[in-house]
């Protein structure tokens, strides 16, 4: 089961966490922009050339580090089809280097739509006598709002390809609450409603230490919700964004783990990203300076919750 494989990296590297790759041109060093530009012009073109450079410099510092990447689809899709070729270029690169890639798309829609997304993300397609893989990534981020019929699809792609979702549970953005913390007549809030809905689709992946493929965002800036979760969803793995550039840190993410220091992933993006920019290195450090962040965040979490060990 996928997020077996993502548990498995986390106790190989030591580490927890996750680097989110969404990756804007200012954050990008200049000498990697000129290369990129002097070869593809100021274009579209030569935008998603510099991204790949420097996503390819990031991954080489983090891997065997950070056992994950989490690429946000949204800054790649910025620079059109030139950005999704990189998307598609950073993922196949990442897992080369043996790292677990969460496609972060955030997708849903009706049933039929949905299963072109799964192929798209996590499956494979036919095209005459050959199925390649669209994207390739080892897990998905899933938005619920429509109900099981929109997730099903990618549960039967899961199960037959080895991959795993990430459900949005509870978000880390300041509005979540306007709809996610809504109470039902029952007593019960929306997001602990889709938190019980992570469980139950959970019943169809299976995983060999105790979480199933079905996974669920809790944005680290709701540590209580993190811990109620946490108590509630046994068997459901967690990816915690919000730490780091959203004010979230070590203290914040500790109740997402269980008592073997497993059971969530916690990302960050731009803190890891942009350190080099924060921190002044010269711009040729910025690899190193990721690397730095990557493992003073992982010192940082590590500490609080007290080590990892394998079930
Ligand atoms: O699904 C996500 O990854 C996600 C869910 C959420 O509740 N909050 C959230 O910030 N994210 C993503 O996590 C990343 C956070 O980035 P930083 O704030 O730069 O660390 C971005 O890619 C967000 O799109």
């Amino acid at each position: 089961m996928a997020l077996d494989r993502l548990i498995e990296g986390i106790l190989e590297c030591k580490n927890p966490t996750v680097a989110g790759l969404d990756p804007k041109l200012d954050y990008i060093p200049a000498f990697l922009k000129e290369k990129a530009f002097a070869q593809y012009g100021e274009t579209l073109e030569g935008a998603a050339a510099a991204i790949l450079e420097f996503n390819k410099g990031l991954i080489d510092a983090l891997c065997g580090i950070v056992p994950a990447i989490k690429p946000q689809c949204a800054y790649y899709e910025l620079y059109g089809w030139q950005g999704v070729k990189t998307l598609h270029e950073t993922i196949v690169y990442a897992k080369e280097k043996g790292m677990f890639v969460i496609t972060d798309g955030k997708r849903n829609d009706i049933g039929t739509t949905m299963q072109a997304y799964a192929q798209a993300h996590l499956g494979s397609v036919a095209v005459g006598s050959q199925t390649p893989e669209p994207f390739g990534g080892d897990a998905l981020t899933v938005n619920p709002y429509l109900g099981s019929d929109g997730v099903t699809p990618l549960l039967d792609v899961c199960k037959a390809q080895d991959k795993g979702i990430f459900i949005l549970v509870k978000t880390s953005n300041p509005s979540s609450g306007e709809l996610q913390d809504q109470v039902f007549e029952s007593g019960e809030t929306l997001y602990s409603t889709v938190g019980g809905l992570c469980e139950k689709w959970g019943e169809a992946l299976p995983g060999k230490y105790g979480y199933s493929g079905v996974g669920a965002v809790v944005g680290a800036t709701y540590p209580e919700q993190l811990r109620e979760l946490r108590r509630s969803l046994p068997h459901t793995f967690f990816l915690v964004p919000g730490y780091g550039a959203q004010g979230g840190g070590a203290k914040d993410v500790a109740p997402a783990f269980d008592q073997n220091g497993l059971g969530a992933v916690i990302n960050a993006s731009r803190s890891i990203m942009t350190a080099w920019k924060k921190n002044g290195v010269p711009e040729q450090d910025y690899a190193k300076e990721a690397a730095k962040e990557a493992v003073r965040m992982r010192d940082e979490i590590v500490g609080e919750i007290g080590g990892l060990s394998r079930p």
